[in-house]
């Protein structure tokens, strides 16, 4: 490998990820999520937008300090305090980084009513005060690709001056297409004096369907930093997805020959967490991590890769972790072939976890004749979503439909206190959600209400997911049952739940800044 073809992976999960609406991820989740990245092999993690709120500078400080191999990122608009408190959070990290942008087509000029020569003095200003703090600074003109060539050019030369290290080009509204991404960065390497010294970056949303597309042809121009996020979570269709980039790069090495740090093993296990935090599942159909990615149905392709695996496979499952396995799951498998079976898809467990997790599989596997691969994430999720330490807990559950009318009786632990409500609805999930209502009153609004069969058949296990709105907090909760009223009553307390967390985390201001931001 020459270092002049490695792309360096900026991973914004838990930042432009983050900013899709309800995909907000408590604290302990973001450790997580960027202790799995680390441990993938991400060079850059961007850790969040600290002056956005308390919670997100905790988060980026916390880690910065955790990380062990990856540069911590913060992002910061082009103003000193942000830059102030950016560095503040990153500054713990081994290999801090700030990233500060500015929107400069016309269109995003406007918005902090700048003309371009004071634009161009904003970002010599807040670039230069970054570097005095920060040997590794971050440049982007937000909405590159509609901006300018001319003024492109101008701004990128001043950043670099200022002492900029890598300079990012986004494409802001996913409106480029790959030819118009490659000479982008051509145009820039060729135009901007000093391009040759610094890294340019891609950072492509999804808009058009081509952020992969216009990534991969950026870096055949020459930017060697791909921005990119887990499932191509991100603001509306999201990001370019990580895994899409990096395996593109591995599995067609012939033509894109550039290499990446990433341990792609990992993929599919960090795939599941963040469908899982996040609230927002994978497409089935979704390339590399979705569940029909490595399936085949139809009988040709059947028969094709049983007589030679390569006719509809250009990679192999094991590739992204995702490992078969002989194993069968049942109510007569014991806590061995449970740790072998999770590591297959993707689970590492504690011995702590694992005990916990054997009861729940155990529970599952006497209501289920067969459990499936897929039974078993569900239920790995739900183990996530829901602990016993959550402050709103189901103890009991009766519900009574039919066309002679619907009601439930529940029965929640609040705190240490038992509490019990018997109410009607319309329909069974409408009952059990006022009986919740009545002993747990609030005003949060309803967003989503979503149930998937994880397999067939009759038995088949529920996933149920339920997005709540309070005073612009957003909250997810999921859970799994082959009861579907229950998951859903389950998923509906855990979105409770997280909203108490939130409540006391963060004041109703901050929060409510963020749902302005998505209206716009
Ligand atoms: C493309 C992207 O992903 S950009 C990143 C988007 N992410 C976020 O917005 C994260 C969440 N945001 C927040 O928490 C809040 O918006 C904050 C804390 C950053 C700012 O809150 P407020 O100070 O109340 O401002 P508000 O959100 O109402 O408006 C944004 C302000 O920032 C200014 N601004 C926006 N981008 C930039 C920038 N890059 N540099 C300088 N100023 C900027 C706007 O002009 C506006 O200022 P104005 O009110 O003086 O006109
Ligand atoms: C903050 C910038 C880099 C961004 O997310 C975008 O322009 O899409
Ligand atoms: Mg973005």
């Amino acid at each position: 490998m020459t270092d002049k073809n490695r792309v360096l992976i900026f991973d914004t999960t838990l930042r432009d990820g983050e900013q899709s609406p309800g995909a907000t991820m408590s604290h302990a989740e973001k450790l997580e999520i960027a202790q799995m990245l680390d441990e993938m092999g991400v060079d850059i993690i961007e850790a969040g937008f600290p002056i956005a709120s308390e919670g997100d500078f905790a988060a980026v400080s916390e880690i910065a300090r955790q990380a062990q191999n990856a540069q911590v990122c913060g992002l910061a608009r082009a103003q000193i305090p942000d830059i102030d408190r950016c560095w503040e959070a990153v500054k713990h990290a081994r290999r801090p980084r700030i990233h500060t942008f500015i929107g400069t087509s016309p269109l995003h000029r406007a918005i902090p009513n700048l003309d371009m020569d004071q634009m161009a003095e904003r970002i010599h200003q807040t670039v230069t005060h970054a570097r005095n703090l920060c040997d590794n600074v971050q440049w982007s003109p937000m909405d590159a690709t509609r901006t300018e060539h001319d003024y492109l050019c101008r701004v990128v030369e001043i950043a670099i001056k200022a002492g900029a290290t890598t300079i990012n080009i986004p494409d802001t509204v996913g409106y480029t297409a790959p030819r118009e991404s490659a000479d982008l960065i051509r145009m820039l390497l060729e135009r901007v004096p000093g391009a040759d010294e610094i890294i340019f970056a891609t950072h492509c949303h999804n808009d058009l369907g081509m952020a992969t597309a216009n990534a991969l042809a950026a870096v055949e121009a020459g930017a060697r930093q791909i921005e990119c996020t887990i499932n191509g979570l991100g603001e509306r269709a999201g990001n370019t997805a990580l895994e899409e980039v990096v395996m593109a790069m591995r599995v067609r090495n012939d033509i894109m020959p550039y290499q990446t740090g990433i341990d792609t093993t990992k993929i599919i296990g960090i795939s599941r967490r963040v469908a899982a935090v996040s609230g927002f599942a994978v497409q089935y159909n979704k390339a590399i991590v979705g569940k029909n990615a490595f399936l085949h149905e139809s009988g040709i392709h059947q028969d094709g890769v049983l007589k030679n695996v390569e006719t509809f496979e250009i990679m192999r499952p094991a590739d992204i972790g995702l490992n078969e396995t002989n194993i069968a799951m049942g109510k007569h498998s014991g806590r061995a072939a449970l740790r072998a079976k999770l590591r297959d898809l993707g689970y590492e467990v504690g011995d702590n976890q694992l005990k916990d997790v054997f009861v729940r599989f155990k529970a599952l596997a006497d209501r289920k004749k067969e459990v499936y691969d897929d039974d078993i994430v569900a239920l790995m999720q739900d183990s996530a979503a829901n602990t016993d330490s959550d402050h709103l807990q189901v103890r009991h559950l009766r519900v009574v439909c039919g066309s002679d009318g619907q009601s439930a009786a529940l029965t929640l632990l609040v705190g240490d206190e038992e509490k019990r409500a018997e109410t009607t609805g319309d329909g069974p999930v409408d009952a059990c959600f006022n009986a919740v209502r009545q002993i747990f009153p609030h005003e949060a609004r309803l967003l989503l209400y979503q149930v998937h069969a994880v397999t067939e058949g009759t038995d088949a296990q529920a996933t149920v997911s339920v997005r709540m709105e309070e005073d612009g907090r957003i909250v997810t909760g999921q859970a799994a049952d082959t009861d579907t009223i229950l998951a859903s009553v389950k998923a509906y307390v855990g979105a409770l739940n997280r909203l108490i967390v939130r409540r006391e985390m963060t004041g109703p201001d901050s929060d409510a800044k963020q749902i302005s931001m998505y209206s716009h």
